[in-house]
């Protein structure tokens, strides 16, 4: 087997709670990601998504446990990484062109070059025309394809990515899960995608791993996602491969999600179905 492009080696993480005291919000977490693979990771409301992705992305040491990249314990930021949040990256005060470019020139590149390269990322996720738009000019959408534009243009071997299109609607959505499916098959690179849906996970990746509910929250499954691709990810959930995995791995968290959901809210409440924002 390849060396993992990114390896989670038993990692925890605790923080202090306001009450005193430590919450371990996850626990000896393992999980490997292979040169080019697509990896989902979902779980109930709070169980500790965003800390593992932080902690892949060196923004958060584990308290316990290991993080490699390409075999190198991380120490620090994960500088073969690119990120896509949830919120906007974008800076209002630069064009979507300048924006796309920013990173590059942070590098070191010199301004031509770099604004030749941003024109050629801008093209590639469909925005040509729109260089010269500020951030408030553009739809959700046009904004998701500028930051995929940003962190593309930096050429990351693993792309860390933390609810990215969760905002958008859901046919602008299934557009941009198209449209990052398709970039990233021209150019496989890992891919780390935390999500609240489950249908995405699938729609999505080569794998999808479950946690558990927190604390101390874990995996409890992991799904091998046969799907064949290229796939369109509106097309591909009315297949009935797909209908068989979402009903196998809801089954896995359904439990979990009533935990969580009990934990936020105080109480149980009822959850019928897996589908979307789990
Ligand atoms: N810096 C911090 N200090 C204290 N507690 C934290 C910190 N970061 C996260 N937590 C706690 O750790 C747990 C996991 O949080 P995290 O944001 O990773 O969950 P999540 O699964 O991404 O949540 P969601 O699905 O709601 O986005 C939560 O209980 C949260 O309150």
């Amino acid at each position: 087997m390849h060396q993992p492009a990114l390896s989670l080696a038993a990692v925890s993480a605790a923080f202090a709670s306001p009450g005193g005291g430590r919450y371990t919000a996850v626990a000896e977490v393992s999980l490997d990601i292979a040169p080019g693979e697509f990896v989902s990771v979902v779980g109930p409301t709070g169980c500790g998504k965003s800390t593992l992705l932080n902690m892949a992305a060196g923004l958060l040491a584990p308290s316990t446990g290991v993080v490699r990249v390409f075999g190198d314990v991380l120490q620090g930021i994960n500088l073969h990484a690119g990120y896509m949040f949830q919120a906007d990256s974008l800076m209002p005060w630069k064009s979507a062109l300048d924006n796309v470019m920013a990173g590059l020139i942070f590098r070191g590149i010199n301004e031509a070059d770099a604004r030749e390269q941003a024109r050629y990322w801008l093209q590639r996720v469909g925005l040509a025309q729109h260089g010269a738009r500020y951030p408030h000019q553009l739809s959700g959408g046009m904004k998701k394809r500028v930051a995929l534009a940003q962190m593309l243009i930096l050429d990351p071997e693993i792309i860390l990515m933390d609810e990215p299109f969760s905002a958008l609607d859901i046919q602008t959505r299934q557009l941009m899960e198209n449209e990052l499916l398709d970039l990233w098959s021209a150019d496989r690179k890992s891919v780390l995608f935390i999500t609240h849906d489950l249908e995405e996970a699938i729609a999505m990746s080569d794998r999808v791993v479950v946690l558990s509910a927190g604390p101390e929250s874990h995996p409890i499954g992991e799904f091998a996602i046969d799907l064949p691709r290229p796939r369109d990810v509106a097309e591909i959930r009315l297949t009935p491969r797909f209908i068989e995995l979402h009903t196998r791995i809801w089954g896995a968290m359904k439990d979990e999600v009533l935990k969580g959901y009990a934990q936020t809210q105080g109480a149980i409440v009822s959850v019928e179905s897996g589908r979307r924002h789990v």
